[in-house]
């Protein structure tokens, strides 16, 4: 499976949950695949059909997007095409029935309605799987309802045996649900990754629409625009859409438009003109969003509030799918907020209609928010998570201003109280200001004592402070139908009960930039300034003057070889791999095949014409060749370092796997790319020895995965009573029970000499037993770090030692060299090398020399080289590996 991903896909190693996926899919089991946008879900049902050499069908609801992915499959000489509305060629299903290709995309409406021959005949040429992308849109709890998605269970009479895989990036517990039924999957393996896209920047503004403030963006845009990555703008409206796309234009910065009530051709038209990088900002509607995968897209903005939390993550996940950094900003007005009613027109049914509306209403908590966003995203798509601050959203990293707000708070309160609860937020607001329209007087609310008493604020500062009094949950809203009413929870009822009946407590909250705007009255026009951070220096950290210089010769160079056949630029390679192409500088195809990204076709057909320019740019830079790649990326630029001098690099990374990515212990055990997994006790031992050479852990979340508990401590500290010494570890947990492990001491010992108190981090009870006593006894008593090594010495299958499974390279493999005491020393020919290779796990170059030691160390090194050129094998972690 590794060798097809570096063959075609020029990847070393898979993203979480891919290999697993890809094994299930290959035992022909369902699966289910609810992860991230930009995680790389594709592949997941791109390498079946590659190992087993049947075709996948792969369901998909837009046209335009089964055409982005088969021109970046046939880049990578992957047969691939598409059946539905605008195939004009009339042999793919011919050709795709009998099974020539690897992939075959279809809309749904195609495969519901095409013949059950078309299935019989493809099946008897061989079907390796059927993937439904976008799955939400089965649901009608989904953000997408699509009707011919629900029919899509009809196949299985046609497919049996199949595998259906169906994935998705936005699934709420509910829409999974509803995926699986329909899809009628039975005893499905369900894959849920985590939601965070940790290279993305999230950020929020109020902003009053009109000509000022797109004059102002499109300034901000064009300083960046030339030398970033892509842009797109989403509008809610076809007219913003529009009027944005005018003044880019007028500005002469190439943008294109795109939205539902252009003809399908001119959409096409400008599609194809964005991905290609003919086009540097798309302006859009919703319409162009869904699995749009131009890696090199660094900011997304959204120009009014989205219909949905959903769509907005959608549609900011196109942003910094190759993991650099990049930027998603969100402009909104309060004027957005009144357009449920628009969005709940397009429900039939009155399930539609609520879910509409609850993710509309989730999408204005996201605008209104002065805590972390990205946490907010997270735990909308039922992410658990330990972190209180993401450190790279708007909320996050800029100060806030905060002060008592428990007056106005007392004010707001008692009015929506006082109006009865049945209320939308429109009511209380004129109430406090003191209108005497016809339904007040109608009401008798102008008799209320709070009536007129809040003239001092304008009613969208009083709107926003409501929005804050609704996220720490001292009001609630309630849904019904169409109608959104106000009321006090029983945290507010509390808040008034109290401030009539002792002094009023303080109400500190954050002074938001709407209410700033507000109360200074300078609401002006142009706060885009400053917004948009300098894109154009994102993401060369390290480059030199040269080194840049060289990547845009670079990029030129991929642009014209894209326009040469015809394809995008991002389809030849990638900004990321072109970033390292530039920091290596490669002189061989050899070096340049190794390179992460660079895969077998890139190298077969534009390799030497890259080896040329990079040879000709790098003379008249002046820059050497064959460096080391360290392109930062935003992961690592935001939170840490890349290494932490005091820890072995395999620490190091599994620090960085929980801390950074948030992942769990057992997914680090099991973590692609190593030769064979750590055990989970190495891991958390791993992670307490970071925290002792001082990188951050969280601890609460350490302690809970372990299940160190205050009562396990307590223990431990009568052990360490007893025993008189906390030098060594057996004597403390011979006085402990049984299920207190090694682990657990180790925690506890550690947290005693960082200073981290145990009552502030722990939970007092074991919040489940099982787990945590099943967790910590899971090869956790042994003492830790053993090598586990119980292979017979004289065996000649190399071993894999520490060192390997860490991930650091060997500096030998452990291949036994043994030559038949009677033969002739073997000698270095391709077939030899070759069919050498095959019958270990890895061999490193000076074990290869010893063993054809009858050549030349030099002739082993060419032919090694000619063989990596070739795709015959591969080299990863200083090891030689077949493909
Ligand atoms: N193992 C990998 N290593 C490096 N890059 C990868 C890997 N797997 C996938 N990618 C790249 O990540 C990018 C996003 O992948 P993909 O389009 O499959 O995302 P997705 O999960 O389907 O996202 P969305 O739901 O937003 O459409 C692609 O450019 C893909 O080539």
């Amino acid at each position: 499976m590794e060798s097809t991903l570096k063959r075609y896909f020029g990847y070393s190693q898979f993203r979480p949950y891919q290999k697993e996926i890809i094994e299930m899919v290959l035992d022909g089991r369902d699966c289910l695949a609810v992860m991230a946008t930009g995680s790389g879900k594709s592949l997941c049902y791109q390498i079946p059909p590659l190992v087993k050499k049947k075709t996948a069908v792969v369901i998909s609801p837009l046209l335009s997007l089964m055409q982005d992915q088969v021109m970046s499959l046939n880049q990578r000489g992957i047969k691939a095409d598409y059946l539905g509305s605008t195939q004009k060629d009339s042999t793919v299903q011919c050709n795709a029935e009998s099974g020539r290709f690897d992939i075959l995309y279809m809309t749904p409406e195609k495969a519901c309605s095409i013949s059950p021959r078309f299935w019989s005949n493809l099946s008897k040429a061989g079907i390796c799987l059927l993937a439904v992308d976008e799955a939400h849109c089965i649901s009608e709890w989904g953000h997408d309802f699509r009707k011919e998605y629900k029919q899509l269970d009809a196949l299985r009479e046609h497919l049996v045996d199949v595998p259906f895989i169906g994935l998705t990036a936005t699934a709420t517990e509910k829409v999974r649900q509803d995926i699986l039924r329909s899809l009628k999957m039975t005893d499905p393996y369900i894959a849920v990754g985590s939601f965070d896209r940790n290279n993305l920047f999230y950020g929020v503004k109020s902003f009053a629409r009109g000509m000022a403030f797109v004059d102002e963006l499109v300034n901000e845009i064009s300083k960046y625009v030339a030398t970033s990555g892509s842009t797109i703008i989403y509008c809610t409206t076809v007219k913003d859409a529009e009027q944005i796309f005018k003044s880019l234009e007028s500005a002469g910065i190439r943008a294109g438009l795109y939205h539902g009530q252009m003809g399908s051709k001119a959409r096409e038209e400008s599609h194809r003109s964005f991905i290609r990088d003919d086009l540097h900002v798309m302006v859009a509607t919703i319409a162009f969003g869904m699995g749009i995968d131009k890696p090199n897209i660094r900011c997304v903005i959204h120009y009014g509030c989205p219909k949905s939390l959903e769509s907005y993550y959608q549609g900011s996940g196109r942003c910094g799918r190759d993991g650099l950094a990049s930027i998603c900003w969100l402009y909104y007005t309060r004027s957005d907020f009144a357009k449920a009613d628009f969005y709940c027109a397009e429900a039939d049914t009155v399930k539609q209609r609520q879910a509409i509306m609850e993710s509309f209403m989730a999408a204005q908590r996201y605008c209104l928010l002065t805590t972390c966003r990205r946490r907010f995203l997270l735990e909308y798509f039922g992410e658990k998570l330990t972190f209180t601050k993401c450190g790279n959203c708007d909320n996050c990293t800029s100060s806030k201003m905060e002060r008592d707000m428990s007056r106005e708070a007392l004010l707001l309160l008692t009015c929506i109280r006082s109006c009865g609860g049945h209320w939308g937020l429109n009511m209380p607001i004129d109430v406090l200001r003191g209108s005497r329209s016809k339904r007040i007087v109608d009401n008798h609310f102008d008799k209320l004592p709070s009536h007129g008493t809040g003239k001092d604020y304008p009613p969208n500062w009083w709107k926003a402070l409501a929005g804050q009094l609704i996220a720490h949950g001292y009001l609630k809203e309630n849904v019904q139908d169409y109608f959104r009413t106000i009321s006090l929870s029983p945290t507010g009822q509390q808040f008034l009960h109290s401030s009539i009946t002792v002094d009023q407590p303080q109400l500190i909250l954050t002074v938001t930039n709407e209410m700033v705007d507000e109360e200074e009255h300078r609401f002006e026009q142009g706060n885009a300034k400053g917004d948009l951070q300098n894109l154009a220096s994102l993401g060369f950290e390290g480059f030199s003057e040269a080194e840049v210089k060289l990547y845009h010769m670079l990029l030129e160079m991929r642009m014209n070889l894209a326009k040469n056949t015809g394809t995008a630029p991002y389809a030849i390679c990638g900004d990321q791999t072109i970033k390292k192409i530039t920091k290596i500088r490669p002189s061989t195809k050899v070096r340049l095949a190794n390179i992460d990204g660079v895969n077998q076709h890139l190298v077969a057909n534009y390799g030497d014409h890259i080896i040329q320019t990079i040879n000709d740019m790098v003379q008249e830079l002046k820059l050497s060749r064959d460096g080391v790649a360290t392109v930062q990326t935003a992961i690592t630029k935001r939170v840490m370092p890349n290494s932490h001098k005091g820890l072995s690099s395999a620490k190091f990374d599994a620090w960085r796997l929980w801390q950074n990515n948030r992942l769990s212990i057992q997914e680090i055990s099991h973590f692609p790319g190593r030769s064979a997994p750590i055990k989970e006790g190495t891991v958390i031992l791993y992670l307490i020895d970071a925290a002792r050479e001082g990188c951050e852990i969280s601890w609460p979340r350490l302690c809970k995965d372990i299940g160190l508990t205050q009562e396990i401590c307590s223990k431990i500290e009568g052990a360490i009573a007893k025993v008189g010494s906390r030098e060594r570890l057996k004597p403390i947990k011979e006085e402990l029970p049984e299920d207190v492990s090694y682990v657990h001491i180790r925690a506890f010992l550690t947290m005693q000499d960082l200073g981290i108190s145990t009552k502030d981090n722990l939970d007092p009870q074991p919040s489940n037993p099982e787990l945590s006593a099943s967790q910590t006894n899971t090869n956790l008593h042994s003492p830790p770090l053993t090598a586990c090594s119980n292979e017979n010495p004289t065996r000649k299958q190399p071993r894999t030692d520490e060192s390997q499974i860490e991930g650091t390279p060997s500096k030998k493999s452990h291949v036994i060299v043994e030559h038949e005491s009677s033969a002739i020393p073997p000698e270095a020919t391709d077939t030899a090398l070759l069919e050498w290779l095959t019958k270990y796990d890895g061999v490193d170059l000076s074990t290869i020399v010893e063993y054809f030691n009858d050549s030349k160390e030099d002739v082993v090194v060419n032919l090694l080289g000619s063989l990596e050129s070739e795709f015959l094998i591969y080299k990863k972690n200083g090891l030689y590996r077949v493909m």
